[in-house]
């Protein structure tokens, strides 16, 4: 099934809940799980070093480099299996990337916050092209402060691939909200091309 634009004002998402079939999105799960060099990196918040609630890991291009909430990231160098991933999305969506941030999201504390990918190196109109494995997990959007919509919340089933383009970043917010809900591992990649490096 091809990516079908969702109903957001002043956005451009698109989704394509079957991306990839379940079969094929568990055994990326239990590849990319043992194979990714996950790390937990602390952020600075009001100040204080605490550790984002997730794992994570940045692929890409040598010149790909990336500052994400005030760090500075090298991009490890592709592993076969996220560069054919990477071409698959690219033909899918009509977009180049040359990077990809994964998220390990090991239980249902673990979580992302409000926030756009909005940052320069990402241009003014970014594409952001979002594949998860494992669990279903809520993600939300919701409108920035002025933009006249109402929130969504899209539950992002394995194998799904999100695709985030043109206005979005600058009009709305997005999270991956904590659960009380007993929930297994869930994989993120958000594909990305960062510009100028
Ligand atoms: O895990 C998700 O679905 C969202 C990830 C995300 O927003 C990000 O990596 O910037
Ligand atoms: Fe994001």
């Amino acid at each position: 099934m091809p990516l079908q634009p969702l109903p957001l004002p002043a956005a451009e998402v698109l989704l394509d809940p079957s991306f990839l079939t379940p079969a094929e999105a568990a055994a990326l799960l239990a590849e990319l799980t043992a194979s990714v060099a996950w790390q937990q990196t602390p952020i600075k918040l009001f100040g204080k070093d605490i550790m984002q609630p997730r794992l994570t890991a940045w692929y890409g291009d040598p010149e790909a480099t990336y500052t994400y909430s005030g760090l500075r990231l090298e991009p490890l160098p592709w592993l076969p299996t996220l560069q054919q991933l990477r071409m698959r999305i690219e033909a899918a969506t009509g977009t180049r990337f040359n990077s990809v941030l994964l998220n390990l999201y090991r239980s249902g504390q673990d979580s992302m916050g409000y926030h756009a990918d909005n940052e320069p190196e990402l241009g003014p109109a970014p594409a952001i092209a979002s594949l998860t494995l494992g669990a279903t997990r809520t993600f939300r959007l919701k409108p920035r402060p002025g933009v006249p919509a109402q929130a969504l919340s899209l539950p992002l089933t394995a194998g799904s691939l999100l695709l985030m383009r043109g206005p979005t970043q600058q009009n709305w917010l997005h999270a991956l909200p904590k659960t009380a809900r007993p929930v297994g591992p869930r994989l993120n990649l958000t594909f990305r091309l960062v510009m100028g490096g």
